[in-house]
């Protein structure tokens, strides 16, 4: 190929990027608009965005849809933050897994702020000091994030789950030291300690293990501590400075983390929505079956059952299910309300849609 035709595809590429750049400016034109006619604090339509990014996924012919899916991510995040700019708790420092997860759902164009722990989120979002907040609620490995469901049950009714999403959790092993013989104290929080149990067994058996509040708070630590070591992210590692000694130590080879997002708003009704709910019921038999039996025989299918200890109750507990359908729906309006009959309190959490990330 010459110069010549160099230079001439070159043009054409930037005549592309100038016809695709005043796409977007109108694009963000619309989005104003659209903004002022729904008026009001509520921009987020999680919705909306799964179709909106699914469909340019489907149109697309011949681009990766991973591509298509990261960039009208961030598109959409800009839309968004033009129309209101977004607030956005969620548990730090920076760098985080649960950093990383605003990153994915949200996009880049948000405001976040760091917090210590789930309960912290819910109160940011309550104390409207935040429009969205994202927390952990499950991951394949360790199961269920208790200290977020027992935020959610004490948080106030206004505040439900508008969406949620997971992310791949890959551990990495980041220090100071070189070597990784030299390290007598590693730092995390419990959750990834309990994802490379037997990592850790078979290859820093001698290593005092030290909880902390988050992984990006672990990496902070190892980077001042002489003969330490932090488990987290690869984005956490990096902005801490730290060397990654090992990388994808976690024990099951498919590691993930599932996260709500929370807020005031409500999401609109979808045919793919999940619904989540909080019961208890008196302390007597088959009490939690016939609480159970209207969602089986609406056909609904529970995606999760978890107990926790009722405050103040010794021994008595209250139930959070996860299970697949809109409560705009008959079915699932009908089922709530036998449900409800049969508890002694029913909460419903929120009705939301899947963020998917390819
Ligand atoms: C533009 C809108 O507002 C936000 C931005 C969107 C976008 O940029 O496509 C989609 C949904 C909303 O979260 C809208 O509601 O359509």
């Amino acid at each position: 190929m010459s110069n010549e035709d160099l230079y001439a595809l070159r043009q054409r590429i930037e005549s592309v990027d100038k016809g695709m750049l005043r796409l977007l400016e109108e694009r963000v034109k619309l989005a104003k608009e659209i903004g002022k006619v729904k008026g009001g604090d509520c921009i987020y339509d999680p919705v909306r965005e799964t179709e909106v990014i699914e469909r340019l996924c489907r149109l697309a012919e011949g681009l990766d849809p991973r591509f298509v899916s990261l960039l009208f991510r961030e598109v959409i995040s800009f839309c968004r933050s033009v129309q209101k700019p977004t607030r956005v708790a969620c548990m730090g420092p920076e760098g985080s897994f649960s950093h990383e997860a605003v990153i994915s759902f949200l996009g880049r164009f948000v405001d976040v702020v760091f917090v210590e722990n789930p309960a912290e989120v819910f109160d940011y979002v309550s104390k409207d000091k935040a429009g969205i907040g994202v927390v952990p609620v499950e991951n394949t490995t360790e199961g269920t994030v208790y200290s977020t469901l027992d935020a959610f049950a004490a948080a106030e009714p206004g505040i439900s789950v508008m969406g949620e999403g997971q992310i791949p959790i890959r551990l990495v092993l980041a220090s100071m030291e070189e070597d990784m013989a030299n390290i007598e104290e590693v730092y995390s929080h419990p959750q990834p300690f309990g994802q490379c149990r037997n990592w850790l067994y078979k290859n820093l058996p001698g290593a005092r293990q030290i909880p902390t509040s988050s992984t990006s708070f672990a990496a902070n630590l190892a980077r001042t501590t002489k003969k330490s070591a932090a488990i987290c992210g690869r984005l956490a590692a990096k902005l801490s400075g730290l060397k990654i000694l090992e990388e994808g130590i976690e024990d099951q080879p498919y590691n993930a983390t599932r996260f709500w997002l929370i807020g005031r708003a409500v999401a609109r009704p979808s045919e793919r929505s999940k619904t989540s709910i909080l019961f208890n019921v008196a302390h007597k038999p088959g009490t939690l079956f016939q609480a159970l039996e209207p969602l089986y025989r609406a056909g609904l299918n529970l995606t999760l059952i978890q107990s926790r200890p009722l405050p103040g109750n010794p021994f008595e507990y209250f139930f959070f299910v996860d299970f697949e359908g809109d409560i705009e729906s008959q079915n699932v309006k009908e089922a709530l309300n036998i449900m409800k009959s049969r508890v002694e309190r029913l909460r419903v959490l929120g009705s939301y849609p899947q963020i998917k990330r390819v």
